[in-house]
């Protein structure tokens, strides 16, 4: 039975969303509304500019026999720093503060919408970047990392700082942990990567690098390729970070546990927008 064009704009856009950097045949949407192809090419121009106007997505459209469209999620600049200064409001907040210069994340790395816009901004950060896959550190890194690979639409895959007979053999390396200048060891299952993987690595917290800088010797050990490191939050760190080359969202500028007071900004990504 052949479907209106307002209804098929309407399921068409949810279905595009619902699956984001997957190459869709003009077939497929032929077949799914008993529609001619010259009909969802007109409908997919209305979808495409306004995604682009209302800086939703890109519309990709890949021409030939094989070909079809791709939804790319993107989030406008101006769209970013709104929120980012939103999250730094949020996390100025004393009541957060923990020994060592930590900031409790918990709640936070809970919130469903957070972890949505999160995962869009670093996603949009890497527009155009090839990624195989999305590495973090359990446990806190994790929902963060499984966002991300949502709208890159990509496998994340899990460091962990203990041994588990379920993850079978691993690859493993030890770290200085920055923080406490402590001899650490993390793994991964050889299972998780291939040779040759293209990997961005994310985590929720980052204070002397250390964890990162391990995350950054397995994907050596695999023979993998690291596009980029981000995090949610970094900390004001003094000493020698083991890490220079990464994006955060936020920066704990300062916190004074004697006071209890906390100062968290925009991180570096918020000078890299236009
Ligand atoms: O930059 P560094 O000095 O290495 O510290 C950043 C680490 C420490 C902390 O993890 P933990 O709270 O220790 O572990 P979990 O994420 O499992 O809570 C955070 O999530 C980063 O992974």
């Amino acid at each position: 039975m052949k479907v209106r064009r307002s209804e098929r704009l309407i399921d068409m856009t949810h279905y595009l969303l619902d699956h984001p950097h997957e190459l869709i045949s003009l077939t497929f949407f032929a077949k799914r509304y008993d529609s001619a192809k010259s009909s969802i090419s007109e409908d997919l121009a209305i979808v495409k500019k306004t995604f682009n106007q209302r800086g939703t997505g890109i519309l990709e459209t890949i021409p030939g026999a094989a070909g079809g469209v791709k939804f790319i999620p993107t989030i406008t600049s101006e769209e970013t720093k709104g929120y980012l200064q939103e999250l730094a409001n949020r996390l100025s907040d004393q009541t957060r503060l923990l020994p060592g210069g930590y900031v409790y994340l918990s709640d936070l790395l809970g919130e469903p919408e957070l972890l949505r816009q999160v995962g869009r901004i670093i996603a949009s950060k890497y527009l155009g970047q090839e990624i195989d896959a999305v590495m973090t550190v359990a446990t806190k890194g994790v929902p963060i990392a499984q966002a991300v690979s949502y709208y890159l639409n990509v496998p994340f895959v899990i460091v962990r700082r203990d041994s588990k007979i379920t993850e079978g053999s691993t690859v493993s390396v030890n770290y200085v942990s920055g923080s406490s200048e402590r001899i650490e060891k993390m793994e991964l299952s050889k299972r998780s990567l291939k040779r040759g993987s293209r990997v961005l690595v994310v985590d929720d917290f980052m204070k002397g690098g250390g964890t990162i800088n391990g995350m950054q010797g397995l994907i050596e050990e695999f023979e993998a390729e690291l596009v980029g490191v981000t995090v949610f939050a970094e900390a004001n760190f003094k000493g020698k970070r083991a890490v220079t080359d990464y994006t955060s969202l936020l920066y704990v500028e300062d916190v004074d546990t004697q006071t209890k007071s906390i100062s968290v900004v925009p991180g570096n990504y918020f000078n890299e927008l236009d």
